[in-house]
């Protein structure tokens, strides 16, 4: 049985302050049984969020990690710093990130190895461009990013990542995919994962949806036997919106 997952992707969106009023307002309402919240922020506020998480149900994430641990990379946060901070989840992949910072798969699959390596659990990112949907190649860019980012992980590993698919049109846009057209590639990309494993690994990963997802749309993907969960923009940095959210996974 997998446990529906709400992600809040803030994105490049709010200060500290602003970080801990949001979590004082979604405290003990965006917390429901048998759904995991879980709110990834910018690096900044991380700290502030992880203190405040202290005692409730809701998970703080990253939004990014680098591969390496340490090193001369300017700019850049490893998984031994946002694990020391008392993060758990990082987000990996995303079609930002692959396409304003030049994240191949390859580097995906390392991100996502340095995950592990520090007790951080990844939500990969996956998910067509518009021009590809057009030319019904979905299923083939979906499976492409996914074999490439479980690359060398084991089984055990394999069953702990979260995949959210994201189809890039959807994003932002208020242009969402149709809760059958996600259930289609999602079980899609479950066979892939089985492809590469086994049934019962394929069956414990979770996937979640991610586009244009907001309070009034999200018990219909919720309502897909293979879709546990979303990963969430905008509809994401509103307390009450997070709150409906968190509420319509149940
Ligand atoms: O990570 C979240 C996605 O990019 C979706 O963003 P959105 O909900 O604003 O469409």
């Amino acid at each position: 049985m997998r446990k529906p997952i709400i992600a809040g992707n803030w994105k490049m969106f709010k200060t500290v302050s602003e970080a801990t009023a949001f979590f004082a307002d979604v405290k003990g309402k965006a917390e429901v049984d048998g759904v995991e919240t879980v709110i990834c922020a910018p690096f900044t506020t991380l700290p502030a969020l992880v203190e405040a998480a202290k005692g409730t149900t809701i998970s703080i994430g990253a939004q990014n990690v680098h591969f390496e641990d340490n090193g001369a990379y300017t700019g850049e946060i490893s998984g031994v710093m946002l694990k020391d901070l008392g993060v758990n989840y990082v987000i990996i992949g995303h079609s930002e990130r692959r396409a304003y910072f030049a994240e191949s798969d390859a580097i995906v699959n390392k991100k996502v190895h340095a995950a592990f390596k520090h007790g951080l659990t990844p939500i990969v990112c996956v998910g067509e461009k518009l021009e590809e949907r057009e030319a019904e190649q979905t299923k083939d860019v979906c499976k492409v990013q996914t074999e490439a980012a479980f690359q060398g992980l084991s089984a055990e590993q394999a069953a702990e990542v979260v995949v959210a698919y994201e189809p890039i049109w959807a994003i932002g846009t208020g242009k969402s995919s149709t809760s059958a057209d996600a259930e289609d590639v999602i079980a899609f990309i479950r066979d892939v994962i089985a492809g590469l494993y086994d049934a019962a690994t394929a069956n414990a990963v979770r996937i979640q949806y991610g586009g244009s997802v907001k309070p009034n749309n999200v018990s219909e993907y919720m309502g897909q036997s293979n879709i546990d969960g979303a990963l969430v923009g905008g509809a994401s940095l509103e307390p009450a919106s997070f709150i409906q959210l968190v509420e319509g996974a149940k």
